[in-house]
């Protein structure tokens, strides 16, 4: 059995799938050669991340195919229904990257609170006075404690998001097309846990009453924010998207901005991936990463480890 992990896998992964008798080929082929590619070598299982797209054209050239894997969450890369059609199992690791993608959201928060990007630019290499002038420029932060935190999509990560948050003093308010209650359980360093209930409430109500907001829902055909949502936040708030690019208006949000009808923004993934708008890029009230929420070796252990029990769930081990 072979598994070509295209856009990478951990070697927690690797060692669990050779380990049961897979060849795993950690190969990045690109987009245009994958359909030869995945032919000639027989490949049984392709695992991707968000920049392999396996569409219908795959699915149909590849029969040999029996398992699309994504590393990560999101499946808008993958033709899911059409895959379930043809016999393709599709599979993804729903919960493994949480907490990463939470925890980046306080990164760019907390980048957007302290200034942290001009300041960290702006540093003088030498001059005293320089140095005070800066430590003028940015006295103004504000603390999260005690601030609201909206979140627009309470899943998994709008929870983790928002365990997060109550750890750092914050009150959460939270939207969601499908839930309209949840208990969130914060655990605490010496085992100690705490379960707070939060009862969902209109994206309407989040927008007007949160200093900052995040945004945790899947891919969206329509925008969640737009021209009409930024204009009912809070004057001077922080918005965050670790979600999807598509779920914010760009070209609205780089408006509100420039007329400082929002402080800072937080982007995470953008309109046009892999590559963002010049005017996203350089404004300098947003704070950026490059597609990077569930980038960290404890998440991608999990994700490698997670998806290689699953094919062997599904495909057994070819050793025995
Ligand atoms: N930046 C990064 O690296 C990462 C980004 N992501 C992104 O985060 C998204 C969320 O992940 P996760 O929390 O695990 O997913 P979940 O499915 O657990 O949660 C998403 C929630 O959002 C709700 N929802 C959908 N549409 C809307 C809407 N328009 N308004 C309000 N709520 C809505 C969903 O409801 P319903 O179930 O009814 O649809 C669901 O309850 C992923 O789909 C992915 O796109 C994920 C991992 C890493
Ligand atoms: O898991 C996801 O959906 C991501 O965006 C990270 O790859």
């Amino acid at each position: 059995m072979k598994v070509l992990a295209n856009d990478g896998v951990s070697q927690s992964g690797i060692d669990k799938l050779e380990n049961a008798g897979y060849e795993v080929i950690t190969k990045k082929v690109a987009q245009e050669q994958l359909i030869d590619y995945l032919n000639e070598n027989k490949i049984d299982v392709i695992l991707v991340r968000s920049a392999t797209k396996v569409r219908k054209d795959i699915i149909d050239a590849c029969p040999d195919l029996k398992v699309i894997g994504r590393g990560g969450v999101g499946l808008d890369n993958i033709d899911v229904d059409y895959a379930k059609e043809k016999g393709v199992k599709v599979i993804n690791t729903p919960a493994a990257s949480s907490a990463s993608v939470a925890e980046l959201v306080f990164a760019h928060l907390l980048n957007g609170v302290r200034f942290l990007k001009n300041a960290n630019r702006d540093m003088p290499l030498e001059g005293e006075s320089k140095f005070k002038d800066l430590k003028k420029s940015y006295a103004k932060g504000v603390e999260l404690r005690g601030k609201t935190l909206g979140i627009i999509g309470f899943g998994r990560i709008g929870q983790a998001t928002a365990k997060v948050a109550i750890g750092l003093g914050m009150k959460v308010v939270a939207a969601d097309a499908f839930l309209e209650e949840a208990t969130i359980e914060v655990d605490f360093f010496d085992g100690q846990k705490l379960d707070f209930h939060i009862n969902t409430i209109s994206k309407e109500e989040v927008l007007k009453q949160s200093d900052f907001i995040s945004l945790h829902v899947p891919a969206q055909k329509e925008y969640v924010i737009g021209k009409k949502e930024l204009e009912m936040m809070k004057d001077g708030a922080g918005l965050i998207n670790a979600a999807r690019g598509g779920v914010i208006d760009e070209v609205a949000l780089v408006e509100a901005l420039d007329s400082r009808k929002l402080a800072f923004a937080g982007l995470d993934v953008f309109e046009s991936e892999p590559k963002p708008e010049i005017k996203v890029l350089m404004n300098p009230h947003m704070s950026l990463s490059p597609h990077i929420g569930g980038s960290t070796n404890e998440a991608q252990d999990r994700i490698g480890v997670e998806l290689a029990s699953q094919i062997i769930d599904i495909l057994g081990t070819p050793k025995n």
